[in-house]
């Protein structure tokens, strides 16, 4: 589709022309610009020199705000600020990696012989109107009250829309699988309301000025309220969403790390009204040490160089932004407890580092390798039955390297179990378990696998070693001895309950038997 611009034709890609108008650009030294709002771009044409156009997705605009000069309280003119975060190639060596950088555009809207007030208006219609399109790239359902037809179907319904007639198309947006076919009571397009959750004890122990200097200012100029509920003790954050009032909430957001999204997640979901909130996104700002959801996100959506640079920023850009995607969650069954995971489930070598490396929480990441020293000189295996479903649509065949098994029962196209001493068993649902640690290259965010690996016994130390040390490379399924195989369900069991450390998304729990199979309610989650 073209649209004229002034003296020239210019492509509006799939865009539909909202407004235009000139205003001078203070981030362009003041001079004029026409400015183009379409549906997915805001586009400015130098009135100067109409060759210069510069053009911005909406898709990279997180936010707009209307202002008033804080030292000209007599000027007439109102501002219009765009924030920006288009991806732009990074100068230097690195200059072949683009990443976000925060560009904001500043207009001056003031209008000749008219007041503040009106200028004010004719800002806030040009915000509303780019607000509006913007909320519809990336739509939140509100409110979760289950509404019966008379036939017995679930429908979706909505209150008028506020403004704007054209959303049907992301109407149905999370209504898509049965599980979130829950009425949407209301709509709002410009206003969003999350709550925040803050560890404070989190990482290095400064969540609470990292939200206050990096994360509370995007998601102010994002339009989004946000009310902050700081943890004072472990578990404080699971009893609080056990029982809070979600009502007109669009999302639940993390500052910290995988813990306390464990906690929130598992409050969520152990509510008697659980699976009617289940729809509900939650967000995660990189904070804690542990960020592997945040790191895995970022993979799949090809934000890695931008997390790694700035996790913090990254993740904060995509809680504001507000874009939903799902993830794939696993049920964990011990005994007669269930658990909800987002990450991995583990015993045995990597969960005893991960678990029992914490007395050496003060030297930061590098206890983790000087954990797994220890570890391996003082090489352990455990006795288990571990037995699990392959995908059946998976197709590659599992990889088998190891020696044989000293009992394998069962067909590998169904159910398998292998009963005997491991020296690990590690699975997980997402690509990455920590910032640098690949486990699982070729997951895909709701796959429907569970990515498994063991060593047995007999593949020894040199095994583990290598083990540990291509995690960093995602190549750790190609060592002799480790058996990687894509399931959909696993189990672990052992008479007398499981020995060393069975953990869950890092956090440690205890039982005779586990089973992990896959939710078939995936975890919204905000993502880029
Ligand atoms: N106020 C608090 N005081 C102490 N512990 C807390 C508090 N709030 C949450 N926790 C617990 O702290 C643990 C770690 O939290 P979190 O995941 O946010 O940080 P982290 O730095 O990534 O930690 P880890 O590296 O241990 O995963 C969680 O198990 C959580 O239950």
């Amino acid at each position: 589709m073209h649209f004229r611009f002034r003296h020239q034709s210019l492509d509006l890609m799939d865009g539909k022309l909202v407004k235009e108008d000139v205003f001078p650009c203070l981030s362009r030294g003041s001079d004029a610009f026409r400015v183009y709002l379409t549906s997915s771009e805001l586009i400015l044409q130098s009135v100067k020199d109409e060759q210069t156009i510069e053009r911005f997705q909406l898709e990279d605009l997180f936010g707009c705000h209307t202002l008033k000069h804080a030292k000209k309280a007599n000027e007439p003119g109102a501002y219009l600020c765009f924030y920006m975060y288009p991806k732009n190639k990074r100068s230097g060596i690195l200059s072949s990696v683009k990443s976000r950088e925060r560009t904001p555009l500043v207009f001056l809207v003031q209008k000749p012989g008219k007041s503040f007030k009106e200028n004010l208006e004719f800002a806030t219609k040009w915000k509303d109107e780019t607000l509006k399109h913007l909320r519809s790239l990336f739509p939140v359902w509100l409110n979760y009250k289950p509404f019966k037809s008379s036939s017995g179907s679930v429908h979706t319904t909505h209150e008028e829309d506020t403004v704007g007639q054209n959303l049907s198309d992301s109407r149905n947006y999370l209504t898509t699988t049965p599980e979130f076919s829950v009425a949407i009571s209301s709509y709002h397009l410009l206003q969003r309301r999350y709550l925040v959750i803050l560890n404070p004890k989190s990482g290095q122990g400064k969540s609470i000025s990292i939200y206050r200097d990096k994360v509370a200012p995007i998601l102010q100029e994002a339009g989004i309220k946000a009310e902050l509920f700081i943890t004072e003790r472990a578990g404080h954050a699971n009893s609080f969403v056990s029982t809070a009032n979600f009502h007109d909430l669009h999302g639940i957001c993390t500052v910290g790390g995988d813990g306390l999204l464990f906690e929130v997640v598992n409050g969520l979901r152990s509510r008697p009204d659980g699976s009617q909130i289940a729809h509900i996104p939650v967000g995660v700002i990189a904070g804690g040490s542990g960020n592997g959801l945040a790191r895995s996100l970022a993979s799949y959506t090809g934000e890695s160089s931008d997390y790694l640079k700035n996790p913090v920023l990254s993740t904060t850009l995509a809680v504001a932004r507000g874009r939903v995607v799902q993830v794939n969650l696993t049920e964990v069954d011990l005994d007669e407890k269930r658990l909800f995971s987002f990450l991995s489930a583990g015993w045995g070598l990597l969960a005893d580092i991960d678990v029992e490396s914490e007395i050496l929480r003060p030297i930061g990441e590098p206890r983790f390798t000087v954990w797994s020293l220890l570890r391996l000189m003082k090489l352990k295996t455990y006795r288990a039955q571990l037995s699990y479903i392959p995908c059946s649509h998976v197709s590659e065949k599992p990889v088998i390297r190891e020696p044989i098994p000293e009992t394998d029962v069962g067909d590998i196209s169904a159910r398998t179990s292998i009963e005997g001493d491991f020296i690990s068993i590690y699975s997980s649902i997402q690509s990455y378990i920590g910032s640098d640690l690949i486990f699982a290259p070729k997951a895909t965010a709701n796959d429907g696998r569970i990515h498994l690996t063991f060593i047995r016994s007999n593949a020894g130390r040199a095994c583990a070693t290598q083990f540990l040390l291509a995690l960093d490379k995602g190549t750790h399924t190609n060592i002799n001895g480790v058996t990687y195989v894509a399931v959909k369900e696993f189990s672990l069991q052992s008479k007398g309950g499981i020995g060393g450390n069975l953990v869950i998304d890092g956090e440690r729990v205890s039982a005779e038997k586990m089973i992990v199979r896959i939710s078939p309610t995936p975890l919204n989650v905000f993502s880029m």
